[in-house]
Formats: C-alpha cells, structure tokens, sequence
C-alpha cells in the first residue's frame, strides 16, 4: 500500500503536536515536514526534542513553500490568516490541505474556495465522527419541527480558546437553519445581553462558555411549551479530531479540485 507524506502546520499548538504524534504512528502515513511562524523558538530543531521526547528527525521549519513541494497532504489547524496564505500554497503545490482551523471570516471562506479550484481541500469545524452524525441530527429533528421549538446552541471550551461560536457550534446552527430551510445569517443571535426583548420566533442563539480545560462540548437545544429535546456531544479527548484529519488526508488522495467536508469522508451525505 502507497504511503503519504504529510506536514503538519502550527506544530506547537495544541492539536499540532496531537496530530504530528497521530502522523508518526499511522502506518500509511509519515511525517515529512513540520511547520511554526516565523521566530518561533521550536523553528530549526528537531520537532521530538522540542515535544520533550526523543528524537524523530524532522526538523521544525518556517518555509512552507519548500515543505508542501515534498507532501502528500498538509494537515492545518492554525489562525485564518495562516490558513489562508496555507492554502495558495497548497493549491500551487497540488496537495491535499485538511483544515481544521475555525473563526474563518467569510472573506477567509471565499479565497480558501479559490484555492480549492486547484486543490483538494477538506474543511470541517470539527473533524469528530459523533460531531457530524449529531449535525445529521440535528437537522433532521430541525426539519420536524416547527418555529414553536426554539433553537439553542451551547458550546463550552478551554479558556485559550480565541473564537466564538465555534467552528462546531456554527455547523450545528447551520445544520439546523438548513432543517428550517431558513438562512442561518437570517436567524442568528448571538450571545445576549442587556434589555434582549423578547426572543424573536424562529431565531438560532448562540452562546459560549469558556473556562479551564474544556476540550469542547455542544449542546443543541430544541424547546416548545412543556418540552424540550436536547442534544449533546461532548470531546474529552483532542486524539478524536486527529483521527478525523488522517482520515480525511487519505480520503482526499486522487480525487479532483474541490471544498469538502467530513461528512463527505466519513460517508455521511
Ligand atoms: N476542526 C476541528 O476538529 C478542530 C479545530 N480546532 C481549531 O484548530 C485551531 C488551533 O487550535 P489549537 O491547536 O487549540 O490552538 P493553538 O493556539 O494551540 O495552536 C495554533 C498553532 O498555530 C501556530 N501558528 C500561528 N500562526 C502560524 C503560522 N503563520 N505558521 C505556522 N504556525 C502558526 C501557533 O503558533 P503561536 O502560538 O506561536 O502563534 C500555534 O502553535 C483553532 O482554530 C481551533 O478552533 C481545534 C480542535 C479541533
Ligand atoms: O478550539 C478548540 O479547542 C476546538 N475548536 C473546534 C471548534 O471551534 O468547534 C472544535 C473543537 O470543539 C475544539
């Protein structure tokens, strides 16, 4: 079986050192480039000293342009400004780019479907398996019912956290309007404060929790007169978000130029 190349941006960070780690242990796969901004302190060492382990011979780089030109795959979970100059490169280099990175502006969203003219880009706020069967859910039980079941969205994470909604909280929401057959940017409100009024019927709310280390929990809130169903998933684990992206970087060999997601990958649609 053919093996993949895969370089691993913001190797630092919190999901980039889960992901090198997922990569080294894949048996289809094998890191080939490790990325950090520039003058950050891990750029020129090897990425296992750096980690705090032994050595595995890939050394942190700052020179995406060179990296892409060796890979398979790139796998970003970044900020939108590096995921955005990521992507040109990628599509230049021909390569499959999974991102995961969220907070997106939706000029982000539209030079990253530039880019995917060229490339195959998978994208998916969340890349857990329960996370995309629960917007599958969620827009089926949207579906069947009417706007006298209000729509909340929940989300709770770790207090680094930078964006909010998540990315995870704005696919449910999207799953739902979707449901309604409504726009979300029609329906959303979000985090309210003050003299509110009264809830508009019909609208999608939105809020986030943020405090210690909370790897990421969704709640979907469905609420009528006397009832309620709720819907809920929680990640105790980033390895989860990983596994997504491996898969998606495999998945993504051969196929044409094009955005996908994880429902796409995991044979969901
Ligand atoms: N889709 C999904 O399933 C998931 C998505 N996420 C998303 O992934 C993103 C990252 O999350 P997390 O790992 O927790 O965040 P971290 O802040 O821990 O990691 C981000 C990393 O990217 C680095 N970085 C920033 N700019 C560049 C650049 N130009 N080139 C290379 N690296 C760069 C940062 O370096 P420095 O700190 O030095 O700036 C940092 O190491 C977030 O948007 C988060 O929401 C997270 C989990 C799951
Ligand atoms: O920043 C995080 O940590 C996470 N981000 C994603 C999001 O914005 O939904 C996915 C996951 O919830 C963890």
């Amino acid at each position: 079986m053919e093996d993949y190349g895969v370089v691993v941006t913001g190797v630092s960070g919190r999901m980039g050192q889960m992901l090198a780690r997922q990569v080294v242990a894949h048996e289809r796969l094998h890191l080939c480039g490790a990325l950090e901004r520039t003058g950050h302190p891990w750029v020129g060492q090897d990425l296992g000293l750096a980690m705090g382990g032994a050595a595995l011979g890939v050394m942190v780089s700052d020179d995406p342009l060179e990296a892409f030109a060796r890979a398979h795959a790139v796998i970003d979970f970044t900020v939108p400004a590096a995921t955005v100059a990521f992507a040109e490169l990628a599509a230049q280099a021909r390569v499959v780019h999974v991102i995961g990175t969220t907070g997106l502006s939706d000029d982000d969203l539209h030079k990253i479907a530039l880019a995917a003219r060229h490339s195959v880009v998978v994208r998916a706020g969340n890349m857990s398996l329960g996370v995309n069967l629960l917007t599958t859910v969620t827009r089926q039980v949207a579906a069947a019912l009417d706007a006298d079941w209000d729509i909340e969205i929940v989300e709770a994470h770790h207090n680094q956290k930078v964006d909010a909604p998540s990315g995870t909280a704005l696919m449910l929401g999207e799953a739902a309007a979707e449901g309604r057959g409504v726009a979300l940017a029609d329906v959303s409100d979000r985090g309210r404060d003050g003299i509110t009024g009264a809830r508009k019927r019909g609208d999608i709310g939105f809020h986030a929790i943020r405090g210690g280390d909370i790897v990421g929990e969704h709640e979907v809130i469905f609420a009528a007169a006397g009832e309620r169903i709720v819907l809920k998933h929680i990640a105790s684990d980033r390895t989860l978000f990983a596994r997504g992206a491996l898969k998606a970087v495999l998945w993504g060999q051969g196929k044409g130029p094009g955005e996908y997601d994880m429902l796409d990958v995991l044979g969901l649609k």
